[in-house]
């Protein structure tokens, strides 16, 4: 997780919102600035079941926002009334400042990609890609341009001829995503598009979209129920829950500053620590846990005192075996040597559980259920959750 994390700052570095510098390439001339689209207040409901409950969410032009949530949180809900399969039941929805309630979805101008390929069976990769510019009515030589130039992008020149039932999952799932930028379209609409993969085919994939991404410009709105390849692909996420958006952030935020419990929980693995509020300067509280164990933490949170839940990533608490005062003392109940990471789960004196990944597994020796540990954690390491 601290890996995708580094790579995404990494990124974001350089390549924050609109398309990239590469002049002259007869891609980056052909493709456009993404749309801007912009969710305010919509409402879907089913019955008396509210799928999207008061959505609101401004995508920047050329952004990459996935939607990320558990099964039946809404995602896709939300990605069809984008997409206009859907008819919304309140608020609006406006690409590039303009309302498109009244714009089916042919017409709005987006790609699409599903889980399942929708590939035409009897139709050749060529074919298949082509689908989208005869529709349009572009002329012969320009189709045949756009085509080679999205194949060559996708890696797919060689399968040209094929039809689909020749070609793996992974292979398909290529064809499908340029079926769907062949026109360069403004907004990409993504939904699972990886989850029928297995998972190296996934990872690969998935840094396909994004230097596809960062080279055509569009605005993509992915949908996943996968934080890691949530975390690696975003600009920015929205974490869906019971048909709310819970928090809008970047990979980065979502992980270290979590909005609630459950974003902490979802994304990624987490230590919720109950604690007593002791004192609170500025941006860090100082608390203190059910043991008396006193420790600080940063904090937005308006509270200055009381009781507060407090999250520690695994990865981020260093053991000793040597007792130490500035310590909490924890009794180990399991630990797995995982190659690079050793995981170990251990319990304080009150039996509030903590999980703890040791990233210098090579310098440290396997402990046994029922060895005495200590462990501690930086302020910056630890977030008071608001
Ligand atoms: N046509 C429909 N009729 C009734 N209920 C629906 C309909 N479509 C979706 N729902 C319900 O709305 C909720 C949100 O569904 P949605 O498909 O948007 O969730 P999701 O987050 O995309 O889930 P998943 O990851 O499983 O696809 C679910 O409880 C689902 O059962």
């Amino acid at each position: 997780m601290a890996d995708i994390l580094a790579m995404r700052s990494a990124r974001r570095d350089g390549s924050v919102g609109g398309p990239r510098t590469e002049s002259g390439s007869d891609t980056r001339a052909a493709s456009a600035i993404g749309s801007s689209i912009t969710i305010r207040d919509v409402v879907k409901t089913y019955g008396a079941f509210t799928a999207a409950d008061h959505i609101s969410l401004d995508v920047e032009p050329g952004e990459f926002i996935t939607l990320l949530g558990p099964s039946g949180s809404g995602k896709t809900t939300l990605l069809n009334l984008v997409a206009g399969f859907q008819k919304l039941d309140g608020g609006e929805i406006l690409v590039d400042g303009k309302p498109v309630h009244n714009v089916p979805p042919h017409r709005r101008g987006f790609g699409m990609v599903f889980q399942s390929y929708a590939l035409f069976p009897n139709m050749t990769v060529t074919q298949n890609v082509a689908f989208p510019l005869r529709m349009a009515g572009a002329d012969r030589e320009t189709t045949e341009r756009r085509v080679a130039e999205t194949l060559d992008i996708m890696r797919l020149s060689e399968h040209a001829a094929k039809l689909p039932s020749q070609m793996s999952g992974g292979q398909q799932q290529r064809v499908a995503i340029a079926r769907a930028i062949v026109r360069r379209p403004k907004v990409v609409l993504m939904d699972e598009p990886l989850s029928a993969l297995d998972r190296r085919l996934r990872e690969s994939i998935q840094i396909e979209i994004r230097d596809l991404h960062q080279r055509l410009g569009s605005t993509i709105l992915f949908v996943t129920h996968d934080q890691g390849e949530a975390l690696t692909m975003s600009d920015r996420i929205a974490v869906l829950d019971a048909g709310k958006i819970v928090q809008v952030a970047t990979p980065v935020e979502i992980y270290r500053h979590p909005a609630t419990k459950f974003v902490a929980s979802f994304v990624g693995e987490s230590n919720l620590i109950d604690a007593e509020i002791v004192q609170k300067r500025g941006t860090t509280m100082t608390l203190k846990n059910q043991e008396g164990y006193v420790f600080s933490a940063e904090s937005r949170s308006s509270l200055d005192v009381g009781r507060a839940t407090v999250l520690v990533r695994p990865e981020r608490i260093s053991i000793s075996t040597t007792p130490n005062a500035s310590a909490l003392p924890v009794v180990v109940r399991s630990a797995i040597f995982l190659g690079e990471i050793l995981r170990i789960e251990a319990e304080t004196a009150s039996g509030e559980r903590l999980l703890i990944r040791c990233t210098d597994s090579a310098d440290r020796a396997l402990p046994a259920p029922g060895d005495k540990l200590y462990a501690s954690w930086r302020a910056e390491d630890c977030w008071v959750l608001p």
